[in-house]
């Protein structure tokens, strides 16, 4: 498949009239082919009117029609063969293993969802027949479904130019909602955005879908991502990228005259709880699976542990000789872009400009452009609680130990984090008492609290939670990873005393869908 650099508005291609850019190869510095156009206001009109136009009848596709879609776009991709992978890895610096695995996950992410899709419980079908002779008043016939909230504005991340890009988990999620998606690609990756964009463009041609279905959309600055989100035929925004960035477009959502949700993930440092007995059995373990963790893909991962919590002694002090050794033989990794990377080198020297931090150690040398050498930092815990700064996220492999002189310690420290996607701890059978003491803590904090394991690599399931209290997303009661991600996109109607042959098909009588049903309050296939 040959990329053009045009952008893909429904069925047409187009070139943008603002400036043009380049990808670049962060482990080069090499600009790559082709010149891509940037949109502006022209190109978020054309979108988004398509969009609406395709709004009323690709909601109201049927539960196999679309399921087919989200299939047909997996396979799509699948097609595109070896040329996905190789643009990938030159536009992102990531190496071809990380690349062909996130390929897999996005690919079964949009399975899944065709799965979810027939089995139509996400349409949440509720029916409490009409009571005429019930006193003092009847009941009249009242019914419920949940329908797509309308077209959805997704936001390609950098550090994931597969799963959580033009095909990933916001798009897959808006699709089998109903939602037509206008993507914006992130700049980091423009040909692998437009190799994706073509197949889930064919994948709406050959399912007889309206055009307006899918576009996707370029632009460097922040011009045609505000003017998205502010566009009232945008019902909703998936984003996944800086506080900052995710900040500004709740704002602009927050400002339109209909307001929008912005479902953002934005900031996240994961603590990472080791606790006493874990640590005297296993600190050496702990030391290297930690650096493990923290250095993969160059830390950019949003799961990445940036914060550890463990009690001054012998056994800390042996996890952090195993962590340092580790650490000192990490080599230097490419990181995704030139402006991410310099975030990077900027954070490090913050925490270890901070005069209440120490450095334990660095990763090896740089050898190439945008390349990060991993750093490993320490604090006390009465510093840590003294000083909000030392929260802020470092992207990219980065981490800070905090010495704490108690468990109590600990909890208090856990207590004054911000909103977090993941919170870790690291126990054996008799530290049970003291996280069972923790837990309410971390479950008022975090998505997902795991234990004996490291918060990167999100499975992608029905029970997974990629969400958390701010900053870690903008909306606690959402995930972005998972089945559950499509009720972010849907809202409920009501349907009361509406003539049979007006309701739609999930809230009929005879249930022609098959759903699971919750009639008169009791769940059924009837
Ligand atoms: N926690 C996480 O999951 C992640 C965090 N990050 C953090 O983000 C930093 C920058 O990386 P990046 O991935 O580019 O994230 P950004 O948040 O800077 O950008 C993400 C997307 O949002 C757009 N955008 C950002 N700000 C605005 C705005 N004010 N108005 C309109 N559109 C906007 C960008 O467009 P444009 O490029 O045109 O500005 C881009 O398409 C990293 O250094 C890191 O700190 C990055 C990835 C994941
Ligand atoms: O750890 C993962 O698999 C997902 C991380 C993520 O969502 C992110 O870095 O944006």
């Amino acid at each position: 498949m040959t990329i053009t650099g045009e952008m893909l508005i429904g069925a047409s291609a187009h070139r943008g009239g603002q400036g043009g850019f380049r990808a670049v190869d962060p482990a080069t510095g090499e600009a790559l082919d082709p010149v891509f156009s940037g949109g502006g206001a022209a190109e978020v009109e054309r979108a988004c009117a398509l969009a609406w136009a395709a709004f009323d009848a690709f909601r109201e596709t049927g539960l196999e029609q679309r399921a087919a879609f989200l299939e047909t776009v997996a396979q799509n991709i699948l097609d595109i063969g070896d040329g996905l992978i190789v643009r990938a890895m030159a536009e992102t610096g990531l190496p071809r293993a990380r690349l062909e695995g996130e390929r897999g996950r996005t690919v079964g992410q949009l399975r899944l969802f065709a799965q979810v899709v027939r089995e139509g419980s996400w349409l949440e079908a509720r029916i409490d027949p009409a009571m005429p002779a019930r006193t003092p008043l009847p009941r009249a016939d009242i019914r419920q479904r949940h329908i797509p909230l309308g077209p959805v504005a997704v936001f390609g991340a950098s550090n994931f130019p597969l799963a959580f890009s033009v095909a990933g988990g916001d798009t897959a999620s808006a699709f089998a909602a109903g939602c037509p998606v206008v993507v914006k690609g992130h700049g980091a990756h423009p040909g692998t955005s437009e190799l994706v964009g073509r197949a889930i463009r064919a994948a709406v041609a050959s399912c007889g879908l309206p055009e307006g279905v899918f576009s996707l959309l370029f632009g460097t600055g922040n011009e045609i991502g505000t003017a998205l989100v502010a566009d009232p035929r945008i019902k909703a925004v998936g984003f996944t990228g800086s506080r900052r960035g995710g900040l500004a477009l709740m704002e602009v959502a927050s400002r339109r005259p209909e307001p929008i949700p912005v479902y953002a993930e934005m900031s996240s440092i994961n603590p990472v709880f080791l606790m006493p007995t874990a640590l005297a059995s296993r600190a050496e373990a702990l030391g290297k699976g930690f650096v493990a963790s923290l250095t993969m893909g160059a830390g950019q991962f949003c799961t990445n542990p940036g914060i550890l919590l463990g009690i001054e002694g012998p056994d800390l002090d042996r996890f952090v000789a195993a962590a340092v050794e580790a650490l000192g033989a990490s080599s230097a990794s490419t990181m995704l872009t030139p402006g991410i990377h310099a975030a990077f080198d900027a954070g490090v020297a913050r925490l270890a400009g901070s005069g209440a931090v120490t450095t334990l150690a660095r990763g090896m040398a740089c050898s190439g452009p945008n390349q990060a050498q991993a750093a490993f930092f320490t604090t006390t815990a009465d510093a840590f609680l003294a000083d909000t700064e030392l929260q802020e996220e470092v992207f990219g492999a980065a981490s800070l130990l905090i010495r704490c002189g108690d468990v109590a310690a600990m909890k208090a420290v856990a207590e004054t984090l911000e909103g977090q996607l993941t919170a870790t701890v690291q126990m054996d059978a008799e530290d049970k008492a003291a996280v069972a003491a923790l837990i309410p803590t971390l479950e008022r904090k975090a998505g997902r609290i795991l234990a004996n394991g490291w918060p990167t690599g999100v499975e992608v399931c029905h029970a997974m939670v990629h969400g958390g209290p701010f900053p870690a997303t903008s909306d606690a009661r959402s995930t972005s990873v998972g089945t559950l991600a499509i009720r972010r996109f849907l809202r409920p109607v009501c349907y009361q005393d509406i003539p049979a042959e007006l309701l739609p098909e999930a809230v009929r009588d005879g249930n022609p869908l098959g759903l699971w049903r919750r009639i008169d309050g009791t769940l059924g296939q009837d």
